[in-house]
């Protein structure tokens, strides 16, 4: 099955555009002041009219209040929001009912009992992002380059509808699909050549690896299987 791969802190309409024409299924937007990614909710939309229906628009927001969220939801039109900070289940469940819309939670992640941290959350948010905690120091509580160890997503049921996320770029995503079999990633800073600056030449190779580590992945799987018959 093909990746799902959300391209995330997008600011400028070649960015978007590259984000769709290389198959992105989910295009983000970073509704965060101290964010280098940080984009206006009028300026979302007009990016967001770009691309409608051929990816999914994800806004991006952290503990921000109804006031906040009114104000993105009706400039951007998003198809799911993306909670990215401390917001409780009931927030989550509050939030779904107001605006109607699929809720990604985002949860941090270092050691097995971060991962535990999902289980309130699950049959209330409609899919999880699992990032990496920040660094001590970082002013973002995503965007930050950082990876988690992949090996604790073993201990992960299977049902559980996740996107990996925190530092993939394109020389580590092959190993990240290797170990996880994550059928959804998200990426940011990975494809830039700055702070909130898309690079679309590591766009472009991302996709390139995400597409190998398929390939790799379908041998690896078959020549297993032909060892177990
Ligand atoms: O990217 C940001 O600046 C940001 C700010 C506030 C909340 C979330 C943010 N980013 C999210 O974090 C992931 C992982 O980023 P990275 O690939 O490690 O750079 C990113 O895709 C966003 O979903």
């Amino acid at each position: 099955m093909k990746t799902e791969v959300k391209i995330c802190g997008l600011k400028t309409a070649e960015a978007v555009d590259k984000a769709v024409a290389l198959g992105a299924s989910h295009a983000g937007f970073i509704f965060f002041p101290r964010s280098p990614r940080n984009i206006e909710p009028d300026d979302a939309g007009r990016l967001a009219d770009r691309i409608r229906g051929k990816a999914k628009i994800v806004a991006v927001t952290v503990d921000a209040d109804n006031d906040d969220l009114d104000e993105i939801v009706s400039a951007l039109s998003p198809d799911m929001l993306q909670l990215h900070g401390n917001e409780s289940p009931d927030r989550v469940l509050t939030v779904k009912a107001v605006y109607g819309l699929p809720v990604i939670k985002a949860l941090s992640i270092r050691d097995a009992d971060d991962l535990r941290r999902i289980e309130p959350y699950i049959g209330i948010a409609d899919r999880f992002l699992l990032d990496a905690k920040p660094p001590k120091g970082s002013d973002l509580p995503g965007g930050n380059g950082v990876s988690f160890d992949w090996r604790l997503l073993d201990m992960l049921d299977e049902s559980v509808d996740y996107m990996l996320s925190g530092g993939l770029n394109a020389d580590n995503i092959g190993e990240a699909l290797a170990v996880t079999g994550a059928k959804a990633v998200d990426t940011s800073s990975g494809v830039e050549s700055a702070p909130g600056v898309k690079d679309l030449n590591r766009m472009e190779e991302f996709f390139k690896a995400v597409a190998r580590a398929e390939t790799d992945i379908i041998a690896r799987d078959g020549a297993l299987a032909g060892r177990s018959k």
